[in-house]
């Protein structure tokens, strides 16, 4: 079995609890409340951007014209096409996508976010895949779900963001996917083993992140509003 093979079998329990999720339930019955998405919504802009932040750190390790012409292209990607989702959210909504950005990040966010940061910043290219491997695969793992589920029409309210991660988000997944196996090829046992933490550590951080969104999770004590740079 191939080392992504592998860590998706370990995954597994995590998978289908993000499936179980009531936020994934609800995406599938086209039922979540305006609160929920918009909760999702402005953590998730911010998500993203600290995901390109990071692609841009993975650039600054990467050896090959190749590498560096991937990251570009997934940092184009974000920018030009993964508004869409966020897009039919806000339309589900009533709100403006723009009215959402700039929030503080919630506790889970803010977990998440450090979790990939840090290992960009301390870590190999390969332990940077591993890092950031789940958020493509498990939506594509979601999308393809709900699409084989629901089998919905365009008149179900998150049609669009189902086959948005259904049948677009394979690609980069793939990508990422191929180069991990490549990584751990070479790899000594212990950045495999870190590789395989990393991955984890994401995959319950993916989790949490939906339920971050379902249960409009927020610090304890009210926060000051707090700049984009201390973030
Ligand atoms: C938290 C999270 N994980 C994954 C994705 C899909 N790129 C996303 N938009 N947000």
């Amino acid at each position: 079995m191939g080392f992504t093979q592998e860590l998706r079998r370990q995954a597994d329990g995590i998978y289908q609890a993000i499936f179980d999720h009531p936020f994934v339930r609800g995406i599938a019955r086209g039922q979540l409340e305006k609160e929920q998405l918009i909760h999702y919504v402005k953590q998730d802009y911010e998500y993203l951007n600290a995901y390109m932040r990071i692609y841009g750190i993975a650039i600054s390790k990467s050896r090959t014209r190749e590498e560096i012409a991937m990251f570009n292209e997934q940092i184009a990607y974000i920018l030009n096409r993964e508004v869409q989702p966020h897009q039919i959210f806000c339309q589900a909504a009533g709100v403006n996508f723009e009215e959402l950005q700039g929030y503080p990040l919630a506790p889970s966010a803010h977990h998440y976010i450090r979790h990939m940061l840090t290992v960009a910043h301390e870590g190999s290219l390969g332990e940077i895949y591993a890092v950031l491997l789940p958020c493509p695969w498990t939506y594509l793992e979601i999308g393809q779900k709900l699409l084989a589920e629901v089998q919905p029409t365009s008149d179900h309210p998150f049609y669009e963001w189902i086959d948005f991660y259904g049948r677009l988000s394979g690609d980069v997944t793939e990508k990422f996917i191929h180069a991990l196996d490549r990584w751990a090829d070479t790899a000594r046992e212990e950045e495999r083993q870190r590789m395989a933490d990393h991955f984890l550590q994401s995959c319950q951080l993916e989790y949490l992140f939906w339920d971050m969104a379902y249960r409009q999770e927020d610090w304890p004590v009210a926060m000051p509003m707090i700049s984009h740079s201390s973030k």
